[in-house]
């Protein structure tokens, strides 16, 4: 069992308990405000700031640690399809597990399919589930890898992630152009530079 900030939790929740996780956090933040010395009870713009924090948290920018796994529906590749596609760019909305601000950028998929194909939003719904939860950039790109990976069974999969994280921005050495890339190559991309050369020729615009 793991509670880990970019652990999906939702197989442990029973029904309701998101809306006590909500107002738990809704009454945390409200504390976090009174101890800031900020005075919600005569400010109209913070009054309802805990609530919102709460639920902006809850069911919004760390959705993808409660809510289940987007359905994908897969089908097998019945015309052995044996070429390199790709996809991207997929927006990256995500945050740090140290500041939980935010990190937004991109990211690429080459598949070098199997015997199963999925449907293309569906790297894009499963990159968001994944993406919503406080991360680690390099921890990030290989849960999307290994959650493409096992449902795809690729015979080479490549995920490029690049990203900005504000908590190097707007805080600490605020640095304002400074991306992070992150890649993982598996099977045929791993093994072959010609593949990894096609792969990246694709997402080069
Ligand atoms: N490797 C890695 N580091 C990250 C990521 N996101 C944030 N960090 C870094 O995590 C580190 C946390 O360092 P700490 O020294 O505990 O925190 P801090 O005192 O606020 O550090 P500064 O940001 O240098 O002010 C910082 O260097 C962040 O830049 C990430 O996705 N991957």
């Amino acid at each position: 069992m793991s509670f880990a900030p970019n652990a999906n939790i939702a197989k442990h929740l029973l029904p309701g308990d998101i809306e006590v996780i909500q107002t738990e956090v809704e009454r945390h933040m409200q504390a976090v405000l009174d101890a800031l010395v900020i005075d919600t009870n005569h400010d109209h713009n913070t009054q309802g700031t805990a609530k919102r924090i709460a639920k902006m948290y809850v069911r919004e920018v760390f959705a993808g640690r409660f809510e289940a796994a987007p359905e994908v529906t897969e089908c097998q590749n019945d015309s052995g399809l044996d070429a390199v596609y790709s996809l991207g760019p997929i927006a990256v909305r995500s945050a740090c597990a140290h500041h939980l601000v935010p990190v937004t950028g991109r990211i690429w998929v080459g598949v070098l399919p199997g015997d199963k194909l999925i449907g293309i939003s569906k790297f894009v719904r499963l990159a968001n589930w994944i993406l919503s939860r406080p991360h680690l950039q390099e921890e990030a790109t290989l849960m999307l890898a290994d959650e493409l990976e096992g449902r795809l069974k690729p015979k080479g999969l490549a995920v490029v992630l690049k990203a900005q994280h504000q908590c190097m921005v707007w805080r600490g050495v605020r640095e304002t152009g400074t991306i992070m890339t992150t890649s993982i190559m598996r099977g045929a991309f791993r093994d072959s530079k010609a593949m990894r050369t096609e792969f990246m020729a694709q997402i080069k615009d």
